[in-house]
């Protein structure tokens, strides 16, 4: 399942974000963090996660999407990386690659989801598509400023080249409490269905036995 969530950052942080990430003395080669075939491929930038300014925008980012209802119900995060911030300037790209399975170093985890959060306007740049290679063939992601896409880190996937202006965007990796993909799909269409029944008819007797039902299978299949 992909899915895509509007509106995780709004205009207000994101123009304090961008203009924070503004300064070309934050960026280093991107190659530093790429596994060894992704480097291969790899050409972007990426802010230096030590700077201080970088450091608390890192957190105030990853923060926002942990928060984020849709994102809870989609991923079922366990632990998260921290935010990532990437630069693609004109030529730049990332060809196709599969993401690590583990990462983080010390306290490593295993990445069951990728994310990419849009940080600029569409229109203010070309090229910068995210593509996933599915099953039913290529997508295609250009999402708005404060958007993000969440995908199986399972997927092959690649940035296409930018033609003008620049991409800027925040990316990470997710453990989910629910390992199976399967799993989580049902659990997010059940967790939709109860809400919508809620909506429909309050606290029914049938919206209590989906949640009920909902509570038991996340039981069974949470590895928490
Ligand atoms: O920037 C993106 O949309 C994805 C980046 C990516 O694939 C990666 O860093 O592994
Ligand atoms: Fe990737």
């Amino acid at each position: 399942m992909i899915i895509c969530i509007a509106d995780v950052l709004d205009a207000e942080i994101l123009a304090d974000l961008t203009r924070e990430l503004s300064s070309d003395a934050l960026f280093v080669d991107g190659r530093k963090t790429a596994g060894w075939h992704a480097r291969e491929v790899k050409r972007n930038e990426q802010a230096d996660g030590s700077q201080p300014g970088i450091r608390d925008w890192r957190h105030k980012v990853g923060e926002a999407i942990r928060r984020h209802p849709l994102f809870q119900m989609a991923a079922r995060p366990a632990r998260m990386t921290p935010v990532r911030f990437s630069r693609y300037q004109q030529g730049m790209h990332y060809g196709n690659h599969v993401d690590d399975p583990v990462m983080g170093g010390d306290q490593p985890l295993r990445t069951d989801l990728s994310f990419t959060l849009f940080l600029e306007s569409p229109e203010d740049y070309d090229g910068g598509e995210l593509i996933t290679d599915t099953s039913a063939g290529e997508q295609r992601y250009k999402l708005p400023a404060g958007a993000m896409i969440l995908y199986p880190s399972s997927t092959l996937h690649r940035v296409e080249p930018v033609t003008r202006g620049r991409r800027l965007a925040a990316i990470g990796w997710v453990q989910s409490q629910i390992r199976d993909p399967a799993a989580r799909e049902i659990l997010f269409d059940l967790d939709t269905a109860r809400r919508q029944l809620f909506e429909r008819e309050g606290k029914s007797h049938e919206f209590d036995l989906v949640t009920k039902s909902l509570a038991n299978l996340q039981r069974l299949w949470s590895e928490i």
